[in-house]
């Protein structure tokens, strides 16, 4: 009557073996995916000075994750080995990039994903040389949470931790930045024969310095680490450490960090946009007029007020209570409220500025922090 024969009708009754094994496997698949979704997402960006151990750490890290097999982390050994001063993406082929890391530099931000048991991470590649700061910045722009690593090792963390180290410019940046959450990763124990006393002052100097840049004790977390023998990262099991030290992992930490929401009821928190993502607009030469943003920035350096003819004009400076300064200067360490104006570069052959998008640092983080550069410097960095 309607045209099905029997065998159709037993067909249909006993569908084919093929079919529900998709099926099992887009459930699987859907399982998975509503299993991912549940855990929290973190964006880490992983900062520090020069051969603090950041690529060892993250690869022997990501390793003992399962995210690298033995036969990558071998290659990516031997590769860091070649490429040297690389970011830790570079040295450990996070995204295969290829030509980037045949050359040793990293041309935009890298990103790659590990899970702990709880967390989902966006890891955001922040090289760590000078040169390569303003890729740190994007990085840093869109994190939640910042690993800051230091080298344990007799002079070397003070060599980072002093005044033209990289550690203090990283904290302040990642911090100016928008990041409230940090965990300070103390590494090469090995070197000082796990030594409590060398963990405990390097904790007692940083964390003054920490708490003036504006993280709050409660959000910064130390973790004494031997990356090169991964020491403490997943495990914990050296004796040497034990004696001394009952607490977390660095995985351990990662899985269970509470990554704070941005709070939005300052009046002075108004963002304003990621003018210098990647590249300082200024050194770019990146065309672009009129009046931008207004926001609070951290001052890194001095800033003059309103120079003659430079292409980011700085207008209203206040400080964090909405005083008025009485200085065209904005003095290092200062938090004020800035007003920018960037103008289309003077060159003849300039043509029309381009659009800047803007939104709001509580909807996009990485368009709603900004970084002023001058001369390859960071100057003010803020939201
Ligand atoms: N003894 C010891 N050496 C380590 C440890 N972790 C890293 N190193 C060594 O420190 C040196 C620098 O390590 P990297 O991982 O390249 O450091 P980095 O911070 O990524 O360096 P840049 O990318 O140049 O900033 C290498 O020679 C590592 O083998 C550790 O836990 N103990």
């Amino acid at each position: 009557m309607l045209g099905l024969d029997d065998e159709q009708v037993k067909i249909d009754n006993n569908p084919l073996p093929a079919m529900s094994m998709k099926q099992a496997e887009l459930i699987e698949k859907i399982k998975q995916e509503e299993e991912n979704e549940a855990k929290k997402r973190v964006s880490l960006v992983v900062v520090g000075h020069v051969d603090a151990g950041k690529s060892t750490l993250m690869g022997r890290m990501l390793y003992e994750l399962g995210e690298l097999s033995e036969k990558e982390k071998t290659a990516n050994e031997r590769g860091s080995q070649k490429v040297g001063k690389s970011s830790f993406a570079l040295a450990w082929g996070l995204d295969a990039l290829g030509d980037e890391r045949d050359r040793g530099v990293t041309i935009d931000i890298a990103t790659s994903h590990f899970d702990t048991a709880n967390r989902a991470f966006t890891l955001l590649d922040a090289p760590g040389h000078q040169d390569f700061i303003p890729n740190m910045i994007s990085g840093a722009s869109q994190a939640d949470l910042a690993l800051l690593v230091v080298d344990a090792s007799p002079g070397e963390f003070e060599a980072g931790f002093d005044r033209g180290g990289q550690t203090r410019e990283h904290a302040l940046l990642v911090r100016a930045l928008g990041v409230r959450q940090l965990i300070v990763g103390v590494n090469k124990m090995d070197v000082v024969e796990w030594s409590q006393d060398r963990f405990e002052d390097i904790q007692d100097s940083m964390q003054p310095f920490l708490q003036a840049a504006g993280f709050a004790q409660e959000k910064t977390v130390f973790v004494p680490v031997a990356a090169m023998a991964g020491v403490n990262l997943a495990h914990g099991d050296e004796p040497k450490l034990r004696a001394w030290y009952n607490g977390p992992t660095l995985v351990d930490i990662l899985d269970k960090v509470d990554v704070p929401r941005r709070p939005l009821d300052s009046p002075l928190r108004y963002p304003i946009s990621n003018v210098f993502k990647g590249q300082s607009a200024v050194s770019s030469g990146v065309g672009v007029s009129g009046r931008l943003c207004s926001g609070v920035v951290q001052v890194g350096e001095r800033l003059r007020i309103l120079p003659g003819d430079e292409t980011a004009v700085v207008r209203k400076n206040r400080d964090k209570l909405g005083l008025r300064f009485p200085t065209s200067v904005l003095q290092k360490g200062v938090h004020a409220e800035v007003e920018i104006t960037l103008r289309a570069p003077t060159q003849s052959n300039s043509i029309r500025a381009p659009v800047i998008p803007l939104e709001p640092a509580h909807i996009n983080k990485e368009m709603g922090r900004i970084l002023l550069r001058r001369g390859g410097e960071t100057v003010a960095a803020g939201e």
